[in-house]
């Protein structure tokens, strides 16, 4: 595939495929519209796209056929649907049918390009040869003390096929570091299949873990091979667990011990050798409290963890972060690279990110697109990051420092947190406010929001050393 991804559109309604048109027209993307699924086929031969679109509804052959028809010839194609808002049912049968997604009508635009977005780089990740060399793929930036730490967790399990468990908020990396640890295993060279169970419809997800049999329930026309079985001899990494249903995380759990499962629909059962990597933004430990985790799984899947590190407590590492992401957006864009002034640069480093890896990695394809000039100055910066002044970066600072160290002792088996934190938490803010006004008691009290009162007892418990004299 070259950089630029053709994406086809089907549909018979023009409006429809001139809204779409006009969303996807993007400098990486070529698109081609059909009024006539019955011509797609044709074009399929001729010159196949990386992405098709499809609406479900179309006279003569309609979405669902086409569906069929493009699996037969094209298994690996991705193909988006088209479906009615309310039509549970057809969304249902696309993704039965094999659909890489479906979009429900009416669409946002933004909505429709990520999604095709996603498609291309799902296609590319199809194309890319299996086995990878060692390091070029997941090229993970972090020279951070955190990050060291990760590296170092990946280099010691580099011979091992055990279970790991990654756990980290949204963006900060979990499935680069998954890839990575595949890469560098004894199972490099076989299969690495990603799947987040956040994304699928939990009806779908026993039949998207384990295949099902021809006839196993509507819309299954043909046996299909699950992920597990995609997966034999390499990695399967279940992304967002904590969001697995229980009836599959109680499959999940007779897998892992049985090493073999039944195909839905199945009566024989298959055999596979896999090894899994889970990851998580959520605390499993809670979960298994609430009783919506299975705790004979988790113990099963928590044998190694790695902890990822938010993006700002690894601050030292935005600008490589930012000159690799601004490279990149470069060559999938096909244009220059953009340079961040020192003022910027510093200004990104300062920033909050609670999107974290993720959201600085957007940021830089936007500035890629959208600065008019080579350098990028603040200026140039979206209006959101633009603005933030540097007490909310702060604070966005200390809330995540302040959320990794509830994590942290969750997972180091702390209980009464509250009682732990919250005598912390006000000590710091009297001993500041006492900074401010130069130890008057009476000021600090205002500048906290307490009462006189309030303060002195707080100090007589908090800070004895201060209440004298009082
Ligand atoms: N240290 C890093 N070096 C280079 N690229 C990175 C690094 N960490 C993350 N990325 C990139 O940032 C993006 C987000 O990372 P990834 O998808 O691995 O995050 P995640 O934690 O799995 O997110 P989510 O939980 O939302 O799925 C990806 O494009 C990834 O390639």
């Amino acid at each position: 595939m070259t950089d630029v991804a053709r994406v086809m559109i089907v549909d018979d309604d023009r409006a429809i495929r001139w809204v779409l048109e006009r969303a996807l027209a993007q400098p990486d993307l070529e698109i081609e519209t059909i009024e006539r699924a019955d011509r797609v086929l044709d074009r399929l031969l001729e010159n196949p796209p990386d992405v098709l679109v499809t609406d479900i509804r179309m006279p003569g052959i309609d979405g669902l056929d086409l569906l069929a028809r493009v699996q037969e010839v094209h298994p690996d194609l991705p193909v988006i649907v088209m479906t009615a808002h309310s039509d549970l049912d057809s969304a249902v049968a696309s993704y039965q049918g094999g659909a890489f997604e479906y979009l429900p009508k009416p669409f946002d635009v933004d909505e429709a390009l990520a999604l095709v977005r996603r498609a291309v780089a799902h296609a590319r990740e199809r194309q890319r040869p299996v086995s990878v060399p060692e390091g070029l793929d997941a090229e993970i930036i972090g020279e951070a003390p955190a990050m060291q730490e990760v590296f170092r967790a990946i280099g010691r399990l580099s011979h091992s096929h055990i279970t790991v468990l990654i756990n980290g908020q949204s963006g900060t990396g979990k499935e680069r570091v998954a890839r990575a640890l595949h890469q560098h295993s004894p199972r490099a060279g076989k299969p690495f299949i990603a799947l987040n169970m956040a994304a699928i419809p939990r009806d779908l997800i026993e039949s998207e873990l384990f295949g099902h049999e021809k006839g196993a329930f509507t819309g299954a026309t043909a046996q299909r091979q699950g992920r597990f079985e995609q997966a034999n001899g390499g990695t399967l990494f279940l992304d967002e667990i904590g969001d697995m249903p229980a009836e599959t995380q109680t499959r999940l759990l007779r897998v892992l011990a049985d090493g073999e499962f039944y195909r839905v629909g199945g009566h024989t059962s298959v055999k596979v050798d896999v090894r899994i990597i889970a990851a998580t933004h959520q605390n499993l430990e809670t979960l298994v409290e609430d009783g919506r985790f299975r705790e004979d799984l988790f113990h099963r899947l928590n044998v190694i963890r790695i902890h990822l590190p938010t993006l700002a407590e690894r601050r030292e590492d935005i600008p490589r972060l930012a000159r690799h992401f601004l490279a990149e957006a470069a060559k999938e864009l096909a244009t220059d690279v953009k340079v961040l002034t020192a003022d910027a640069e510093a200004h990104l480093t300062r920033l909050a990110w609670p999107g974290n890896v993720r959201q600085l990695e957007n940021t830089c394809r936007w500035l890629t697109v959208m600065a008019s000039g080579r350098e990028v100055l603040i200026e140039d910066l979206p209006q959101e990051l633009r603005e933030v002044d540097s007490a909310e970066a702060v604070a966005g600072d200390w809330r995540s420092a302040f959320r990794d160290w509830a994590d942290r002792a969750l997972d180091a088996g702390h209980t009464h947190l509250l009682e732990e934190a919250v005598p912390d938490f006000e000590r710091i803010l009297i001993e500041t406010a006492l900074k401010h006004t130069g130890g008057r008691k009476g000021e600090a009290a205002e500048l906290l929001g307490w009462g006189r009162n309030t303060l002195t007892r707080k100090l007589k418990t908090l800070l004895p050393a201060l209440a004298e004299g009082e």
